[in-house]
């Protein structure tokens, strides 16, 4: 992607009744400047991870990148095609996977109802799901029988992995997959991330808070604040000498994880 950027429009709200009263008649927008002339190249079968503050533009990059919003500037290409077209055939080879909300749909249904959606909406042949059903089943302990809305947290998160990866996406966008799950559960995500990856090939853009994730996952670290690039390099390349700001930054995400 190359000078990417993107502003929203968003309502300004002054505390007050008196100011809410006024602003249903008489709006009053302001522009939030979240992207920046943002430059990036991520290479087939990189896993790269992407952290910044919170605000830093690292959600509204990823909507960018798998379609769900078009920037206000910019070029962006993933595998060769323009992400906001949403090309049926370029979406079929992606998949974003959100921690904070890993599964849509009805929570009526049950975790093989919704991979059996999947299928359908993906046009995966039925040899190809029963034969990564099983590979994903294994590595992530499902439990197909049970209701959405029946799951813990850590279960949500492996069924929304799952719901990604049965139609092996190429090109995976993790939006912090372990938030608000325990060490033990955030543990056993990691592994199965950095398994799939090594088994299928896959190209990974990766978010998190947990600097754990990140260490343990990627060995390309993108820093982002305030919506601009604040490093880009080697994990182990990231020191005070080469960057003392990005190191700054790196330093308060630490302080976070403890
Ligand atoms: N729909 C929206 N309308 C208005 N402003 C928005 C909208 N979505 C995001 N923003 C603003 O854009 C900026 C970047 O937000 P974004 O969610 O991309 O950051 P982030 O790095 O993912 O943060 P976090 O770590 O908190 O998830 C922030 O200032 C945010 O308030």
């Amino acid at each position: 992607m190359d000078e990417l950027a993107m502003s929203y429009r968003a309502p300004v709200r002054n505390g007050g009744l008196r100011a809410a009263l006024g602003s249903l008649v008489r709006r009053e927008y302001k522009t939030v400047q979240a992207l920046d002339q943002v430059s990036f190249t991520i290479g087939k079968g990189e896993v790269v991870g992407f952290i910044g503050p919170n605000g830093a533009g690292k959600t509204t990059t990823m909507k960018i990148l798998s379609g769900i919003l078009h920037p206000t500037a910019g070029r962006v290409a993933v595998l060769g095609d323009t992400p906001w077209q949403r090309r049926a055939p370029f979406l079929k080879r992606i998949a974003f996977v959100r921690g904070s909300q890993p599964v849509g749909g009805s929570q009526e249904l049950t975790v093989m109802d919704s991979l059996e959606y999947q299928r359908l909406l993906y046009d995966v042949a039925r040899p190809d799901f029963r034969r990564t059903l099983d590979e994903l089943q294994q590595l992530l302990d499902l439990q197909l029988d049970r209701q959405l809305r029946a799951l813990s947290l850590g279960e949500r998160m492996r069924v929304g992995l799952a719901m990604a990866l049965i139609y092996r996406p190429e090109v995976l966008f993790l939006d912090e997959p372990s938030i608000g799950l325990d060490v033990t559960a955030a543990a056993q995500i990691r592994r199965f991330i950095a398994d799939h990856v090594r088994t299928t090939g896959a190209t990974v853009l990766l978010t998190s808070h947990y600097v754990a994730d990140v260490t343990s996952l990627c060995e390309r670290l993108i820093l982002i604040d305030q919506g601009k690039l604040a490093y880009d390099g080697p994990f182990a390349e990231l020191s005070a000498r080469l960057s003392p700001y990005a190191a700054d930054l790196l330093e308060s995400l630490r302080e976070e994880d403890r």
